[in-house]
Formats: structure tokens, C-alpha cells, sequence
């Protein structure tokens, strides 16, 4: 499996906001994609999960186009957790998650519901309507039912949000570890250099760099492009571990 961006540009109302862009996401790959706040990390995300039809260009999916493939089909091989998640669902937790029984191809095999529930720290808070829980209970919630659907493809808008730093990286960790590619929009370096073999910097709809976290985030690229002084802890070349000094004066 292959995602191919063919000089993919997506707009915004009248305005462009991801310029022409040519790129391969591989099978296998968890891809951080990193930028500052506008520069159209999620457009891109919904592009590649079909929710969101480019201006020109196209984004094909093992060399079928994704605008050819039917909504049903697309969510067979990808879920996406977007960042704004409905508050006011009048269903539990465990309704919540199962709902992407839908979306799970049949005899696929993937995690139970009450898995997910205990996986995510939410077993208590089973027949708790969504309504009801905390921000970082709800994130929870709807990363359980993106892993509940089994994809192959797994998007993630910003999927720190909300949670706390334990179930940052224990719930994270374990969609990087069972979803065979993950591609997830990161504002946190650290997280994103541990969690992804590739990161692709994102700024103002170009993108600036592409390669593994030791390449991509370097103190130059840091201070080019999100305006901080920073400096490198450690020069594991795996994960390399950033501390952010400020904001350039
Ligand atoms: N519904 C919309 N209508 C008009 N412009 C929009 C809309 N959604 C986003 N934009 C604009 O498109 C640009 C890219 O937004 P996008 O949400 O893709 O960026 P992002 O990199 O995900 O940002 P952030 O890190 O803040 O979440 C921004 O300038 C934003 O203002």
C-alpha cells in the first residue's frame, strides 16, 4: 500500500493553503507531520482521508484515485481522529466505540470493544454517556473507535490534545505499534520524534523537510520555522530529544 500525492493542492475557501505537492507515503511508514498552527497539517490529513477534494491534483491510494473509491470502501482501509470530536453524543462510551463496527471490514481481525475500554483506561466509564467525560476522556474515547475500525491507515489530528502525558505516550505507543502506517499531526517535537520514523515540516502549505526526526528536527529548522531557540539533549539518532530555550527575541 502506497499513498501518492500528485501535485496535491488544496485550498481553503479562495485561498491556498497547501501548494502544489508531490510525495509517496510507504506501507509500514509513522509519519509526524510537524508545522506551525495554519500551516495545513489538517487539510491534509482530511485530503488524504477523502474529506476534503483538492483544488488540482489528485491523491491516489495503491495506485487506484481516491476520488474514485467509494466512502465505504476508503473507510475500510482508514480511520481518521480529527481533532473537533462531537461533545453532546447522547451515546455511551462503549456504544461510541462500537459504532465503527460499520466501518471494520468483515472477518477483519482487530481488538475487541472491552479491549479498547481497557487499553484507554475507560472500563469504568463504559456506560458513561460521551457527554459527560472530560476533554481527555473523550480523546480517548475516539481514538478507541478509530482503533476499534482495525485500519491499515491510521490518521491522527493533533491526537495529543487533551491527554494527559501517561496516556500520551501509552496510547499512542500502541496505535504506532499495532496499525501498520500511522501519519498523525504532532505540535509537541519529543512526541513525535519517539513515535515516527518520518517527519515531513510543514509551513505555510510548503514542504520545508522530509526525512527521519535526526534530519528534520534540527535546531536551524527550529528557529526558521517556528521562530524558537532550541537545542538537542541527547543526538540518539533514533529520537533525538529537543529542549525548546524560548522564543527567538
Ligand atoms: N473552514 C475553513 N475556512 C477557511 N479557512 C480555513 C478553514 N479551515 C482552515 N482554514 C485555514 O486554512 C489554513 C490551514 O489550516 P489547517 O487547519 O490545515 O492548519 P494546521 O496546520 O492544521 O493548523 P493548527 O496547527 O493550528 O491546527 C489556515 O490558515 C486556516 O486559517
Amino acid at each position: 500500500m502506497c499513498i501518492e500525492l500528485h501535485q496535491l493542492t488544496l485550498n481553503q475557501g479562495h485561498r491556498t493553503v497547501v501548494q502544489p505537492t508531490d510525495l509517496h507515503l510507504h506501507r509500514g511508514e509513522k509519519i509526524g507531520l510537524i508545522g506551525p498552527n495554519g500551516s495545513g497539517k489538517t487539510t491534509l490529513l482530511k485530503a488524504i482521508a477523502g474529506l476534503h477534494s483538492p483544488a488540482s491534483g489528485r491523491i491516489s491510494l495503491d495506485c487506484h484515485c481516491l476520488s474514485g473509491l467509494a466512502p465505504q470502501d476508503l473507510a475500510q482501509q482508514m480511520a481518521i481522529l480529527l481533532q473537533d470530536q462531537p461533545t453532546d453524543l447522547p451515546l455511551s462510551v462503549h456504544d461510541t466505540i462500537e459504532l465503527a463496527a460499520m466501518a471494520r471490514p468483515d472477518g477483519r481481525a482487530g481488538p475487541s470493544v472491552a479491549e479498547l475500554l481497557a487499553i484507554a483506561h475507560l472500563t469504568p466509564l463504559a456506560h458513561t454517556p460521551v457527554s459527560r467525560l472530560s476533554g481527555g476522556e473523550r480523546q480517548r474515547v475516539f481514538l478507541a473507535q478509530a482503533l476499534f475500525q482495525a485500519p491499515q491507515i491510521l490518521l491522527l489530528d493533533e491526537p495529543s490534545n487533551h491527554l494527559d502525558v501517561r496516556h500520551q505516550w501509552q496510547l499512542l505507543q500502541h496505535c504506532h505499534d499495532t496499525i501498520e502506517t500511522v501519519i498523525a499531526s504532532y505540535h509537541d517535537f519529543n512526541l513525535a520524534a519517539a513515535l515516527c520514523d518520518r517527519l515531513i515540516l510543514l509551513v505555510d502549505g510548503v514542504i520545508q523537510a522530509d526525512g527521519p526526526p535526526q534530519q528534520v528536527l534540527t535546531p536551524a529548522n527550529l528557529k526558521r520555522h517556528f521562530g524558537v531557540d532550541s537545542e538537542r539533549l541527547s543526538n540518539d539518532d533514533d529520537a533525538p530529544h529537543i529542549r525548546v530555550l524560548g522564543a527567538v527575541a
